[in-house]
């Protein structure tokens, strides 16, 4: 495992500490990996995962559901904690199963938030281990003062007092609450390669990295080993920036998530100056010609004054009498559809409810497909779908996602993890739908040869999963032991040879996919 030697730390005046390189890294090279210092399985997914490596057993053990099937047990004394092999067991044990297992058991299987669990196994570290891991802490911001202000504080506070007393530190009751809020602003969260968090992790080094919605680095995981790897060549002295948001949202959602999270209003390339830089994630469209225009920058630009605030579209010239009251008004469209509410679909009732809205609401044209709500009413469709073992539905919806949402909001797409993610859904579907052959009337309408597509999605992630998470990662893995076996099973050898020898162009795989498209978009335009 190679150390982090290869970078820097560096004070910053308007962000505190940071990390540069010490030496050029070119594009998809890897900077440095580490497995993080503390670490834990989330509360919800403790069956899931080995609290060890972090490797995800699949709960369902389907052969096309991604994670490998691996059969967990758990410690026999709490029975909360779980691993895949004795040897995972043992270097837990080691290093903070001990400590924590008896006050687990005496929990009966009620394992408190991941947060608290995290913050006892640093509470009970000892010797050396803890004193420079408090000292490094100490060095890290907390934004106390910032968090005392939330309506939450006091939740963090009972949180804080939860993990004094399991603990049995000596530590005051202020300090605990100020080490909670260290790790609050210096975790990040671990996914499964179905992008799922199912673990949380706190390290002193990967903390000092920055954020920029316009990033230069990803943070990936392989298992629990976490990389930090480089999206676009970064020179010797140039400081190493990730995003700590979902960088595929627009600019205002970028900014509140990094205020109510992290403390500051972000001043990145991507967003100061507004405007400057064209950016998709940014628009929303003309009502009059569906020209996309970006009503924020009015706010800050010198030039709103000298317009008196009237954003004329480029294309029409239809004026906008005040531009940040443009978005007021689509905001409150949002709220009387009640379109973003949508925390959980519980019936087909509310599904179709949902769905019909997103009609109507497309049809105003004034917020495009790839924003807000629309993401967040695709992102709990599709799985509601999936559920219910509807393929041609899910096909349609993974459509709109795939080809109408992600392809205009992916920042840097190739280094969007989530849209790896989406597109190992679409595999799930795509193989479904094969597999059963269970197809509508309506889609066999389009003609659509699912077995290309579902090649070339395969193909294209095993292009672009390299790229990003490095070689022989677990995520690779899953997609070469079940999807390509699964898919050259569903082929037969013949077609499979055939295939392998032929470029996607040559098979017509853009030429099907767009038939997707259209089976997708056909629906959001019919009455
Ligand atoms: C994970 S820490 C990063 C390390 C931090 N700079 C330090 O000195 O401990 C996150 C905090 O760093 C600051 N930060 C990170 N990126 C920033 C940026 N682009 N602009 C301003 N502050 C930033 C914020 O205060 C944020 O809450």
């Amino acid at each position: 495992m190679s150390s982090p030697e290869v970078v820097v730390k560096k004070n910053f005046p308007d962000r505190g500490n940071g990390l540069v390189v010490a030496k050029d890294f070119p594009a998809h090279s890897e900077i440095f990996r580490k497995i993080p210092e503390v670490s834990v399985p989330d509360s919800d997914h403790r069956s899931q995962i080995c609290a060890n490596c972090f490797l995800f057993a699949a709960d369902t053990g389907d052969r096309v559901q991604p994670g490998s099937v691996v059969k967990l047990f758990s410690c026999g004394k709490c029975r909360s904690t779980y691993y895949c092999s004795q040897e995972c067991q043992l270097q837990d044990w080691k290093a903070y199963h001990k400590r924590e297992c008896k006050i687990l058991a005496s929990l009966a299987r009620k394992v408190p938030p991941s947060s608290v669990v995290l913050l006892m196994r640093i509470l009970m570290m000892d010797g050396d281990q803890r004193d420079r891991f408090y000292k490094a802490m100490e060095n890290l911001m907390s934004h106390i003062d910032d968090r005392g202000k939330m309506e939450d504080f006091p939740t963090l506070v009972l949180m804080s007092k939860g993990a004094k007393e399991y603990s049995g530190t000596k530590l005051s009751l202020d300090r605990v609450v100020e080490m909670l809020c260290t790790v609050m602003t210096n975790s990040a969260s671990i996914p499964n390669p179905s992008y799922d968090t199912v673990g949380m992790m706190f390290d002193s080094v990967i903390s000092l990295i920055n954020h920029s919605c316009d990033p230069n680095a990803v943070l990936v995981f392989n298992k629990n080993v976490l990389l930090v790897r480089a999206v676009r060549p970064i020179k010797k002295g140039e400081e190493i920036l990730i995003t700590y948001t979902d960088n595929t949202m627009p600019m205002p959602h970028r900014k509140e998530q990094l205020r109510m999270r992290y403390f500051f209003d972000c001043q990145c390339t991507a967003c100061f100056p507004p405007g400057l830089t064209p950016d998709p994630r940014n628009d929303f469209t003309c009502p009059e010609c569906g020209t996309p225009f970006q009503p924020y920058p009015m706010k800050f630009h010198r030039s709103a004054q000298l317009y008196n605030d009237i954003y004329e579209c480029s294309s029409c010239h239809y004026g906008f009498p005040n531009a940040p009251n443009v978005v007021a008004d689509i905001e409150d469209e949002i709220a009387r559809t009640g379109i973003a509410d949508v925390s959980r679909i519980e019936s087909d009732d509310m599904a179709s409810g949902l769905v019909s809205k997103l009609k109507q609401l497309y049809k105003l044209k004034t917020i495009p497909i790839h924003r807000s709500p629309f993401i967040e009413v695709l992102a709990n469709l599709i799985p509601y779908y999936i559920k219910q073992h509807d393929w041609n539905t899910a096909l349609r919806f993974i459509g709109i996602e795939y080809f109408l949402q992600d392809e205009v909001r992916s920042w840097q797409p190739e280094f969007a993890s989530i849209r790896l993610a989406h597109m190992m859904r679409f595999v799930v579907i795509l193989l479904y739908l094969i597999t059963t052959g269970n197809c509508s009337k309506d889609l066999e309408h389009y003609s659509i040869d699912l077995r290309e597509c579902l090649w070339g999605l395969v193909t294209e992630l095993e292009r672009l999963i390299p790229r990003i998470y490095g070689e022989n990662s677990t995520f690779e893995i899953h997609v070469r032991e079940k999807y390509r076996k699964e898919m050259l099973k569903q082929m037969g050898p013949v077609l499979a040879r055939i295939h392998m020898s032929s470029t996607l162009e040559q098979l017509g795989w853009y030429k099907e996919m767009d038939k997707i498209k259209t089976y997708a978009k056909d629906f959001l335009d019919q009455p």
